[in-house]
């Protein structure tokens, strides 16, 4: 049988949380979040919506797939890059032991910049949005693949209590059932996180399940976004006619040297050819 790399990524999770909620406990944690309550927020929809390139930066070091991209990326250096470039919103891995992220990361990206962050993680708890909103996180990645859709909604539910935008992340038709009225962006993952396999057509290739079971579902009307294996502008274009408002790519960003200038000349290319 293939080893699946999500269900080893779930259970080192667990372990992790545990190991977290003895050092700072959920009532703690509870309370660091309520104190972040009151700071301004921006919203990673309507700053995907109003752009037109759509771009979600992500900061990512490492990964599975891929191992290291840029071990030694530094905060302070491509997020306010990405920012100045003409990023809409950023992505941080905060996974430390699979991404070599941390929630370190978010929370010095939080002082850095003014546009939405997305913390991106394996979220199964509450715990783990009471720290994202700590850490000063606007958005919080739910991946159905991980969860039913009773935790799904109460986790969607519980994430804008704390005035944190949710996108609900799928790979299969199947996983739509995951779909509640607090998912604000759906994203289409093109990588299966089990097996790796990266088509940029899966969007596509999916789109018009998820456009059915919305016309069905009219309450929810979630912003599309595509997720993985973007390498070219031209993919943005064309994916953009077929309707997702959000491009979240981060291996081309963060396999070069500069990222924030690779940000820069991508968008370029893609605001140049678009009609
Ligand atoms: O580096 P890429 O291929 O551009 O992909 C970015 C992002 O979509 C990917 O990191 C991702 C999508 N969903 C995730 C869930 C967990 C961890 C990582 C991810």
């Amino acid at each position: 049988m293939k080893h699946d790399i999500l269900e080893e990524i779930v259970a080192h999770k667990k372990i992790e949380l545990q190991h977290q909620k003895k050092a700072v406990p959920l009532h703690i944690m509870l309370g660091l979040a309520s104190e972040n309550m009151d700071r301004p927020t921006y919203s990673m929809r309507e700053s995907l919506e109003k752009s037109d390139s759509s771009i979600i930066a992500e900061f990512k070091r490492k990964s599975p797939s891929k191992g290291w991209l840029h071990p030694k990326a530094v905060v302070s250096d491509i997020i306010p890059a990405y920012q100045a470039n003409g990023a809409s919103a950023c992505s941080i891995l905060t996974d430390e032991h699979f991404f070599g992220g941390s929630l370190g990361d978010l929370k010095k990206a939080r002082q850095l910049t003014t546009l939405p962050l997305l913390r991106k993680d394996f979220v199964l708890e509450s715990y783990q949005l009471f720290q994202a909103k700590a850490m000063g996180a606007d958005a919080v990645l739910l991946i159905a693949a991980i969860l039913n859709p009773e935790d799904c909604e109460m986790l969607a539910n519980t994430a804008h209590t704390l005035g944190l935008e949710v996108l609900l992340e799928i790979h299969r038709e199947e996983e739509l059932k995951c779909l509640n009225p607090y998912v604000d962006m759906l994203g289409i993952n093109n990588r299966n996180l089990g097996s790796f396999d990266t088509q940029v057509n899966h969007s596509l290739d999916l789109l018009p399940a998820v456009q059915a079971y919305l016309q069905k579902e009219k309450v929810y009307t979630p912003l599309l976004i595509t997720e993985s294996g973007i390498r070219d502008p031209k993919d943005v274009i064309r994916l953009r006619q077929e309707g997702f408002r959000g491009f979240l790519i981060g291996e081309t960003f963060m396999k070069t040297e500069n990222p924030g200038e690779t940000l820069r000349s991508f968008i370029q290319t893609c605001t140049s050819h678009a009609d």
